[in-house]
């Protein structure tokens, strides 16, 4: 956690409300539990500055160390951890409200640790509960290292925002949950990312409620608002114009939102960048096609151009890093060694 400076941030502004079905009435109520009793002027953490300096941020899924390490030595200025992957890669199933945010917090210290460089957001799904099981889980992701989270207003048992069957809790009580976990963060740097489902919950009416949550929850404390599962273009557009603050955009390979560069992206007013699944689906089926070899001919030697090598993966893992520190220590003497 760093010291940081204080400053009044200034972040887009939506050009039209009016249309939307929402009352921030509840909100200016001085005793609204939906509005953070944290200052309105917030710390610029890592991640508005990552904004600012590049103008849109591309973020990596990661689900364990490797993974994270990998995606730092890409060159990548950031990273993610996705609670679909790592529901996969840590207990083997989908990403069905199964993953608990302790295993997420414990996931999270390993990930930042191994990506020590780069700020990495963590993704807290429905945070574990109401507004105050929101705050232990923000907490404990601050100290695991993570420079942010993601918010969800899904109904628990969550499922991942592109399957079906997904239900949303009242607006109000995410806007609750949001604000509380502003009241966690206090000085903290980390990135708070209030995300909503409602897109999913009808064809028709999905995409305005959606919007007006997102807004609910920038007013209520988040540092940007993800309207999760647009279905095409004209949503991302829509999205883009009608929302405020920073906006984060997902690129699921195989989901409902087609797939865009950043360059369009930013174009259609996003900040954030998350591609979560990309490192699972790539190693998953590196894996299913190296293990089909095996099986089929008992030997992998003619798979090697698939596989990293022995030197390749030494690498990724700084071997040689840690001989340095091998020898250094051993040709070491102690000063407090008593001579004999
Ligand atoms: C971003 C996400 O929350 C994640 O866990 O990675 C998922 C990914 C996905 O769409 O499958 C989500 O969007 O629910
Ligand atoms: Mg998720």
């Amino acid at each position: 956690m760093s010291t940081m400076t204080t400053i009044m941030l200034m972040p887009p502004k939506a050009t039209s409300l009016q249309h939307f079905n929402f009352k921030p009435s509840t909100l200016r109520s001085r005793s609204s539990p939906t509005k953070s009793s944290y200052p309105t002027v917030r710390m610029q953490t890592r991640f508005h500055r990552l904004i600012e300096d590049q103008g849109i941020v591309l973020m990596p899924g990661c689900y364990d160390a490797l993974s994270a390490a990998i995606v730092q030595q890409s060159g990548f200025t950031a990273g993610f951890i996705s609670g679909y992957a790592l529901s996969a890669s840590l207990l083997g199933k989908p990403d069905f409200g199964l993953l608990t945010p302790p295993e997420m917090a414990a996931t999270a210290r390993t990930v930042c640790a191994a990506a020590p460089m780069i700020p990495i957001i963590a993704d807290a799904d429905t945070g574990g509960g109401n507004a105050l099981n929101v705050q232990r889980t923000v907490r404990d992701l601050i100290a695991a290292g993570a420079a942010g989270c993601f918010l969800e207003d899904q109904a628990w048992p969550k499922k991942c925002g592109h399957m079906r069957g997904k239900q949303v809790i009242p607006a109000e009580e995410h806007a609750a949950k949001i604000a509380s976990a502003r009241d966690a963060i206090g000085d903290s740097d980390f990135f708070l990312v209030a995300r909503t489902d409602a897109r999913a919950t009808s064809a028709k009416t999905g995409l305005s409620d959606a919007i007006a949550r997102a807004n609910l929850y920038m007013e209520a404390g988040a540092d940007a608002c993800f309207v999760e599962a647009p279905r095409n273009d004209d949503e991302l557009k829509e999205i883009g114009r009608h929302t405020k603050g920073y906006r984060v955009c997902n690129m699921i390979e195989g989901g409902v939102t087609p797939l865009h560069t950043p360059e369009e992206l930013r174009a259609m007013g996003f900040h954030l960048i998350v591609h979560p699944l990309t490192a699972l689906y790539a190693s998953a089926r590196a894996l299913v096609d190296v293990l089909r070899t095996l099986k089929e001919n008992g030997t992998t030697r003619d798979h090697l151009h698939k596989m990293a090598t022995f030197e390749e993966f030494n690498q990724l893992v700084k071997l040689d890093s840690w001989f340095e520190l091998e020898a250094r220590y051993s040709n070491q003497k102690s000063p407090m060694r008593v001579k004999s």
